[in-house]
C-alpha cells in the first residue's frame, strides 16, 4: 500500500517533506533569464532542488496553486515535475485541498489520481462534509493512492472553525472530523499500521499535539508550518510516533533558502540541500531518533 512505502522511505531517510511552492519571485534570475517558457523555468528548478534532495527526503509535496497561478504552461510545470517525480520513484503529494458534492469530486479524483496529473496523494478539505471523501475511497482501496485530509490546520484563522466547541461532547470540531476520518480510515490500514487515510495538522499550534498524537495512533499526519510560519523541530516531533508517523513539509524554508548566501543564486540547489539537512537534524535530535 502507498502508506507502507511512505512509512519505509520515513524509516530510510527522515521526515522531511520538500514542498515546491515555485512561485516565479523565488527563482534566481539566471535560471528565469535561461529559459523563454515558464513551465521550463518551473521545472528546471524544481528538477535542480529534486536531483539535489533526492537522497535526503522521502517525499515532495507541490501546491498547484503556484502552477495553477501561471496558466497553462503552469500547469504544464506541474506535470513535468511529477513526472519526473514519479520516473525516479519519489513520493508525491499533490496539494489541492479540493472538497465538493460527490459528483464533482468523482472528477477531481480522476483529475488527480488518474491522467496527466497523477500523483500518490492528495489533500483533501472534509468541511463540506464526509460525502465528499466518498469518490475517492475506491483509489484509496486499490492500494495506490492516498490522502491527507485537512484535521487542523496550520494558519492562524484555523482557530475561526476548527476550534468551536460542538455538542454532543462539547468538543472541538476538528475532533468530530478527526474521529471520522480515523473510523473510516480503519479499512485502508497497511502493514506498517496506518491508513492510507492520513490527516493534516498544522505544526504551529502544539495545544493538544500529543492528545492528537495519541487519540489517532494509527493516522498518518501531514505537518505543515516548519520554518516560516514558524514551527520548530520541537513543536513537530510532538506529532510524531518513534519518529515515523508523519512527514514535515517545509516550502519556503528549503526552496528559498539560497536567498540568504552571497552566491545563491548560482547555488540555490547546494542551499537547499543545506536546509534539508539542517531541518532533518533539528527534527531527529527533538524526536529521540
Ligand atoms: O494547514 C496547512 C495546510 C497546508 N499548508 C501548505 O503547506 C505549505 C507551507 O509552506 P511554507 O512556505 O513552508 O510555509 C504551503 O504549500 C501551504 O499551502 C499549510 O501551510 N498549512
Amino acid at each position: 500500500m502507498i502508506i507502507d512505502r511512505l512509512f519505509n522511505e520515513v524509516e530510510k531517510n527522515g521526515n522531511v517533506c520538500v514542498g515546491l511552492d515555485s512561485h516565479l519571485d523565488y527563482i534566481p534570475v539566471n535560471l528565469k533569464e535561461k529559459y523563454q517558457d515558464i513551465d521550463e523555468v518551473l521545472f528546471k528548478y524544481n528538477k535542480e532542488i529534486i536531483d539535489k534532495t533526492c537522497d535526503l527526503v522521502p517525499v515532495y509535496k507541490l501546491q498547484i496553486a503556484y502552477y495553477e497561478a501561471y496558466g497553462i504552461k503552469g500547469l504544464l510545470g506541474y506535470k513535468k515535475t511529477i513526472e519526473y517525480l514519479r520516473s525516479i520513484k519519489k513520493i508525491t503529494i499533490g496539494d489541492i485541498k479540493r472538497g465538493d458534492i460527490s459528483s464533482t469530486a468523482e472528477m477531481y479524483a480522476k483529475a488527480h489520481f488518474e491522467g496527466e496529473f497523477e500523483v500518490d496523494f492528495i489533500t483533501l478539505n472534509p468541511y463540506l462534509g464526509f460525502d465528499t471523501l466518498t469518490p475517492f475511497l475506491k483509489y484509496i482501496e486499490s492500494g495506490e493512492k492516498g490522502v491527507f485530509v485537512l484535521l487542523r490546520t496550520s494558519n492562524p484563522g484555523a482557530k475561526d472553525i476548527q476550534y468551536l466547541k460542538v455538542s454532543p461532547k462539547d468538543e472541538y470540531l476538528y475532533y468530530i472530523v478527526g474521529d471520522k476520518l480515523n473510523e473510516i480510515g480503519t479499512k485502508y490500514r497497511g502493514s506498517c499500521g496506518y491508513s492510507s487515510i492520513g490527516a493534516v495538522v498544522g505544526g504551529t499550534h502544539v495545544d493538544e499535539a500529543k492528545e492528537i498524537r495519541n487519540r489517532y495512533k494509527n493516522m498518518f499526519f501531514l505537518i505543515p508550518g516548519y520554518g516560516h510560519q514558524g514551527a520548530t523541530g520541537k513543536d513537530v516531533s510532538l506529532y510524531l510516533n518513534n519518529g515515523n508517523g508523519g512527514v514535515i513539509n517545509s516550502s519556503r524554508g528549503i526552496i528559498t533558502a539560497y536567498k540568504n548566501y552571497e552566491d545563491g543564486n548560482q547555488r540555490f540547489a547546494d542551499y537547499a540541500r543545506k536546509a534539508v539537512l539542517e531541518m532533518r537534524e533539528d527534527i531527529q535530535s527533538e524526536s529521540g531518533v
